[in-house]
């Protein structure tokens, strides 16, 4: 059995992929939903600070629109996002309701930290919700807005490197990304069957990014390549970040106890 880690984590920023909250078959996994709602209501009972950035609005927006595979145009993927967006938000105020708790949607860019106004206007929505105490802001990206060409530099869906901004922007302790797969493997596992679970990781340097692979299923985007940037702006912020598999929530619970679970992307280790 392995050592304990040290985590202390008062703030925490959870961010939970397409690939964990739609199943192949389309539909949008409730089960898992519920469980979160569950695990995130009773940290913030618990008087943590609790952040939820969800992906996910393309994924349900294919389901409520039934298109079975990824629209390829922009303008065709924003149109769905907008539906998936608000279908998702009502599925989440639900499950979050059972537990007493509101959600708050907060939807931004991730270049809101190349324009001060806008980087302390959405810090200081945040501070707010954040006080409250019967309160989960959920984020997600602005996908109406979001798009390369436009003046922003930014690129259309990476929601990886948007949950590390805000875990920068909130100066959380640790965030915690919540994938289709246990952790980070020496390869893509998808392709090679003997690749092995990386238990800790101080740097992003060639040989990791190296082992980065594609996305997973057809929801997934970024795969590991845009999971690795988030892991190299938490780690110039000396912050920390697990990855591991969102099948069950509780796991969180788990992982906050210290258990040697996923891949934990630390400075300090
Ligand atoms: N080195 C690696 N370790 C683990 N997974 C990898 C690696 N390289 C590529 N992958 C792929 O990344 C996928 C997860 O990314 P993605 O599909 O974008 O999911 P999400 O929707 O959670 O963001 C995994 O299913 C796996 O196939
Ligand atoms: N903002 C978009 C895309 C997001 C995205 O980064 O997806 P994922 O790789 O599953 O985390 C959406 O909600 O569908």
């Amino acid at each position: 059995m392995q050592n304990k880690r040290q985590i202390s984590a008062d703030r925490i920023v959870i961010k939970v992929g397409t690939s964990t909250l739609i199943r192949q078959n389309s539909q949008i996994n409730l089960p898992v939903i519920k469980k979160l709602a569950y695990v995130l209501s009773t940290l913030k009972k618990n008087g943590k600070d609790v952040v939820l950035v969800s992906s996910g609005a393309i994924g349900v927006g294919m389901g409520v629109l039934n298109i079975d595979q990824r629209p390829i145009k922009i303008s065709k993927q924003q149109a769905v996002a907008a539906v998936g967006q608000a279908e998702l938000m009502q599925i989440y105020n639900e499950a979050f309701h059972e537990y007493g708790m509101s959600v708050a949607q907060i939807l931004i860019t991730r270049d809101i930290i190349d324009y001060p106004e806008s980087h302390t206007n959405v810090m200081n929505s945040f501070q707010e919700l954040l006080s409250m105490d019967n309160t989960i802001p959920i984020v997600n990206e602005n996908d109406t807005v979001t798009v390369s060409e436009l003046d922003h530099h930014t690129k259309f869906g990476d929601n990886d490197q948007l949950s590390a901004i805000v875990t920068n922007l909130v100066d959380a302790d640790l965030l915690i990304m919540l994938s289709d797969i246990d952790g980070f493997y020496s390869a893509n596992p998808l392709k090679v069957s003997d690749a092995t679970l990386i238990d800790t990781i101080k740097q992003i340097d060639p040989e990791i990014i190296a082992a980065a692979g594609g996305h997973g299923t057809k929801y997934g985007t970024g795969g590991m390549t845009t999971k690795l940037k988030a892991a190299e702006l938490i780690l110039k912020h000396n912050q920390q970040m697990i990855l591991t598999n969102g099948k069950d929530p509780e796991i969180i619970f788990n992982l906050l106890a210290g258990d040697p679970i996923g891949t934990l992307f630390s400075k300090n280790i």
